[in-house]
């Protein structure tokens, strides 16, 4: 993987050798450390200290990624076996990119494979071997800025997108759900047959009417929190595999035009 990294740092990567280095012993030490805190807010010093002292973190910055965030994708697909070469990704939530990074790293888009477009609200640093956007994803215009960029119809569609949290409980809530229901919906338009759908949810909080509408589209069904994901974050994913296709994604991308008024090109 050493040519296909996205990021800065060196050295040689094999695959799945970050996660089984962090798997020998150093993630009980993280899930130690990180229930000790769990319930109480961490002052800044804790939590640099917190940073410096999990390994997910170090793990990131030894291989180049440019956020811990990255393993959580890598373990999901260590678990699922979802991304493959040659796959078409959409990356919602990408800033700063580690989930970018792994996608290009997994579909092989710097080698000509496949193709990854990410898009976040925030400004960030273009990763190579992805085309990189910067909107609003609830913006009206942001799915046809994303469609413009496609080549074709989508294998997955994966959501890390999490709004700022408030600490009130059904507020963050209603906020995360409000983003993945307009990322499923994006879905729905662009997905091919058999299509992936990944999206970040808060524990305990995924609507009725929300799995109602992905069993509705999708064969299966499953919620995944992976080891990397804090254990006094509220967070998990929802995995939504084998889209039914019943839509005109081909078309559907093809057609997509761009309002005038804005700069719509890459970052
Ligand atoms: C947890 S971070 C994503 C980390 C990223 N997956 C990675 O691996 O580096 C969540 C991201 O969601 C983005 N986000 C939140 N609301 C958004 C929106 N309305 N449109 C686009 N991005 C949004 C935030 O700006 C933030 O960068």
């Amino acid at each position: 993987m050493t040519d296909q990294r996205s990021g800065n740092g060196g050295g040689r990567r094999r695959k799945g050798s970050a996660i089984a280095a962090i798997d020998t012993g150093a993630r009980r030490g993280l899930r130690t450390r990180v229930k000790s805190a769990k319930g109480r807010k961490l002052s800044s010093t804790r939590w640099l200290d917190r940073q410096l002292n999990d390994p997910y973190v170090q793990e990131a910055r030894r291989l180049g990624y440019r956020s811990r965030a990255a393993f959580k994708l890598i373990e999901i697909n260590n678990q699922f076996d979802i991304l493959k070469p040659g796959m078409r990704v959409v990356d919602l939530g990408a800033a700063p990119g580690g989930w970018t990074q792994v996608a290009v790293d997994m579909v092989g888009s710097k080698q000509g494979r496949g193709q990854v477009v990410g898009l976040d609200i925030l400004e960030w640093e273009g990763v190579p071997g992805a085309t990189c956007l910067q909107a609003d994803f609830l913006d009206p215009a942001a799915p046809a800025m994303i469609k413009h960029a496609l080549q074709g119809p989508v294998d997955a569609v994966i959501s890390d997108m999490s709004p700022e949290t408030t600490g009130h409980r059904q507020t963050d809530h209603i906020r995360i759900i409000d983003l993945v229901e307009h990322a499923l919906l994006f879905a729905e338009e662009v997905l091919a047959p058999n299509g992936i759908f990944i999206a970040k949810v808060f524990k305990g909080g995924t609507e009725t009417e929300l799995l109602n509408r992905i069993k509705l589209h999708f064969r299966v069904s499953k919620h995944a929190k992976p080891p990397a994901s804090r254990a006094e974050s509220p967070e998990t994913y929802l995995i939504a595999t084998g889209f039914r296709g019943q839509n005109n994604a081909e078309t559907d991308i093809a057609s997509a035009e761009l309002p005038e008024d804005q700069d719509w090109s890459p970052v």
